[in-house]
């Protein structure tokens, strides 16, 4: 007998439950989404569906809009708009095209002439857009980060854009529940950034693959928002679908007096607490994976390689082929090792850098910025660096750091001030790296050409960075902030001679070191601031589906030659870099695919090693990876419209990154999995390093070989395989159940009140589809004048 007693449930299972508008029987989940964030890379194609659609924007109070990913970072006193800003076209036509889909559907908007403007995973959490138990998605990644507050955050697709923003909601399924528990005393230096570092370095790019990390224990507790945020954030790097910490107190403080958080001290603020403090996992709640960790085995931590799970502790050394049990590790480190022009067993400490980026969503909040400037502070940049940049992560973190004189600081010490904006994380604006330059960053992904074509990063904590920036090596913030530095850089030939600033110098003992680095963040938050006919084997036609959302193309059968890949962890920016990523468009990405790996930088030309430039896999249907992971990284759809636009329809690979195994459905691909090491992947594997060709059947869930033999048999979600077998469109399907979003809409209108509407855009009804009235001067206006500057 089913038993009327609830089992106990984790965080995720709490606020999953409460936003689940339909559930099917096969676990296909139609989810409410109560923010929805939008930025210029992800946005463009699915206003474009939508306007041929003649689709509206069901929620525009729940939609908050940005620019963030390619606008220069430079001064912008002389700003008018964007057109006349904008030097790059690409650029210019993204930004422009997000400010006049902005205008078509009525949302609200932080442009480049207002200080609440910059990084996506900033300005939500700054404005109290994110709050505890909502479920908040955005065209990217990171959006991890607002998991920080309890809420069920996570990077979407292009085509899930445009479901949100038409439906409200979003198809998904169950994620497993993890649990990454850090208990005890973070020792001196270390920070929040080098925490998650560390997480990553035991669970791997692919740990947290298909589950929601719960971060929890002591020593996530005494974290201020920032720091939290900063692990959250990161949680897509461990592979992770999002990542959550259960609000508190400290969740609360940081929320009180944020213009869209309910007002301190209203009834309404009243029942929020009291619903958000119900938000923690229920004793003997179950997980699928637990990780526990000491604080005290966490040092100051940095990345060596080209994934984030390559890293060490600042003290290590470059790690060798050797130092790695499994195969894929041996070839992967080779590989990395490489790439950054490292020799093993080099200490961490003697690598030279040229560059140094603190910014970014991981790290480039007010509490970021203080600690990298209590580092520097009366110090200078090591001459040898060709560039030293501190880019804000919002306007109003930039002004809230000139009020402190942050920023002299920084220019006092040899650093550029910038504009807010993603900047150097991935170089679609004008920031770059040029081919080996070596940049110690802040920021959270070292893919190979990340922060620029043939660039070199290393992730670490902006105090690590700030250190890394004195001493023109990556260095030990320990000893820095600690003075024994200076003695030793007096001692090394060539060294620069700094002064160290009282404030810095002083420090001898743990606890002042604690003072200096960890202090802020210890809840220190500050509040004020088919193609078609996929069975037709033949065609090697232009396979992009087209702007239109309605239909997709059917996938009955696919018969082609498979092309093999032995890598792990082959992440987006390698299936599309991201200057590529400016397209307005969905079609065309063909010549982009695997661009840095497929030519030559320097000539242009094919590079006759590639796989996909070899014959018969230049005509390759289907992509065989032996190494796990695939589609890692970002949530550019761009990546599965650059397979399909090469005329790839189907991947097969041990385990996908979650965002892009969801992009491949969503454009009629199909992903399939196949056990690491399973007879049945080497089996394709070996038809497709015979460069004979494979049948992938969806209606009998089988590949065969070239004479119909099986090789290997495979699941596929129902509803997903219906949906490709029968060519359903997604948004169709949502539209057909309308009237259970509008009763969701009007019980949640009842039940938390404080989500509709609540401040740039009133609403003039509860629940259903209603026009949103913007309030006056939010959109584009000028700071100064405006009422909701805060
Ligand atoms: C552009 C966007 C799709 C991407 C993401 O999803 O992460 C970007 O923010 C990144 O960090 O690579
Ligand atoms: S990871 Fe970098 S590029 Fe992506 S949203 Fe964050 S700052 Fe922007």
């Amino acid at each position: 007998m089913p038993s009327a007693v609830k089992p106990p449930q984790t965080l995720y299972d709490k606020v999953l439950s409460d936003h689940i508008v339909d559930e099917k029987e096969d676990g296909t989940i139609l989810l409410y989404i109560d923010r929805h964030l939008v930025h210029e890379v992800t946005s463009p194609q699915a206003f474009e569906g939508l306007k041929n659609a003649k689709r509206k924007v069901r929620r525009p109070d729940c939609t908050l809009v940005t620019t963030d990913h390619n606008i220069p970072t430079t001064p912008r006193k002389n700003f008018k708009d964007v057109a006349n800003f904008i030097e790059e076209a690409d650029s210019r036509t993204q930004c422009m095209t997000l400010e006049e889909n902005v205008k078509d559907f009525g949302l609200t908007y932080f442009g480049m002439g207002d200080r609440r403007q910059g990084i996506v995973h900033i300005i939500g959490p700054e404005q109290g857009f994110t709050l505890p138990g909502t479920t908040v998605v955005c065209g990217d990644s990171h959006t991890s980060t607002h998991g920080a507050f309890g809420a069920l955050a996570f990077g979407i697709g292009t085509s899930e854009v445009e479901h949100v923003l038409a439906t409200q909601t979003l198809i998904t399924q169950r994620s497993k529940n993890m649990r990454v528990q850090v208990d005890g005393q973070l020792g001196p230096g270390v920070s929040s950034k080098d925490i998650i570092l560390h997480v990553i370095g035991q669970i791997g790019t692919a740990g947290g693959t298909g589950a929601v990390i719960e971060f929890c224990g002591s020593a996530i507790r005494g974290l201020s928002m920032e720091a939290r945020m900063s692990i959250c954030n990161m949680s897509i790097e461990g592979g992770a679908r999002a990542g959550m910490v259960a609000p508190d107190q400290t969740t609360f403080e940081y929320l009180k007096g944020r213009p869209l958080a309910p007002k301190v001290n209203s009834s309404e603020w009243k029942r929020a607490v009291e619903y958000w403090s119900s938000l923690k996992s229920d004793e003997g709640a179950r997980y699928d994976t637990e990780v526990f960790i000491d604080a005290k085995d966490i040092a100051p931590t940095v990345s060596w390689g080209t994934s984030p799970q390559d890293v060490v502790p600042i003290t290590g050394v470059v790690p060798s082929p050797d130092d790695f049990a499994d195969d894929a590790r041996k070839k992967s480190c080779l590989r990395a090792l490489e790439y950054m022009g490292l020799e093993p067993g080099t200490p961490m400490q003697d690598i030279t850098l040229d560059k140094i980026f603190i910014g970014s969503c991981t790290n480039a909040r007010i509490e970021d910025l203080r600690t990298a400037a209590r580092i520097v502070k009366g110090k200078k940049v090591a001459p040898g660096l060709k560039r030293a940049m501190i880019v804000p992560g919002s306007g109003l973190v930039k002004r809230e750091a000139e009020q402190e004189g942050l920023d002299k600081v920084f220019l006092d010490a040899g650093f550029e001030w910038r504009e807010a904006g993603c900047s150097m994380c991935l170089g679609m604006n004008p920031d770059i790296l040029s081919p080996r330059e070596r940049c110690a960053s802040t920021s959270n992904r070292n893919f190979e050409g990340r922060q620029g074509a043939g660039g070199r990063t290393h992730l670490m904590s902006p105090a690590m960075a700030a250190a890394a920036a004195i001493v023109g090596k990556l260095a030990d913030v320990r000893k820095i902030a600690s003075g024994t530095w200076a003695e030793n850089a007096a001692k090394a030939e060539g060294s620069p001679k700094v002064e160290l600033d009282a404030s810095v110098a002083d420090v001898s003992d743990d606890e002042d070191l604690d003072r200096i680095l960890d202090a802020p963040e210890a809840g220190d938050s500050s509040p004020s601031t088919a193609p078609a006919g996929m069975s037709n084997p033949g065609a090697h036609e232009a396979k992009s589906p087209s702007g239109k959302s309605a239909g997709m193309p059917k996938f009955t059968t696919l018969n082609g030659i498979a092309a093999p890949m032995d890598i792990a962890n082959v992440d987006t920016d390698a299936i599309i870099p991201k200057q590529f990523l400016k397209t307005i468009k969905r079609s065309g990405l063909g010549s982009a695919l695997f661009h840095a790996w497929r030519y030559d930088p320097a000539t242009g030309d094919e590079k006759s090693d590639f796989i996909l430039n070899q014959p018969p896999y230049r005509d390759a249907k289907i992509l065989v990876c032996t190494g796990p992971n695939f589609g890692c990284g970002s949530s550019r759809e761009h990546a599965p419209w650059a397979l399909l636009d090469f005329g790839i329809r189907c991947v097969i690979a041990p385990s996908f990154g979650d965002i892009f195994f969801n992009n491949t459905f969503k454009n009629g691909m199909l992903p399939l999995r196949l056990p690491a090491d399973s007879l049945e992947l080497a089996a394709v594997a070996a038809e497709a390093r015979g460069g004979r060709p494979v049948t992938v059947d969806l209606v009998e869930q089988v590949i065969r070989d070239d004479n119909g033999s099986a090789l290997a048999r495979f699941d596929v979600d129902e509803f997903r395989r219906h949906c490709l077998v029968n060519g359903l469109d997604d948004i169709g399907l949502t539209m057909q159940v309308e009237d259970k979003i509008k009763r969701f809409e009007e019980k949640r209108s009842m039940v938390t009140p404080w989500l509709d509407g609540s401040g740039y855009l009133k609403r003039t009804g509860v629940g259903g589809m209603v026009e949103a009235v913007p309030v006056p001067k939010t959109n584009r206006g000028q700071v100064k004048d405006d009422p909701m500057d805060w």
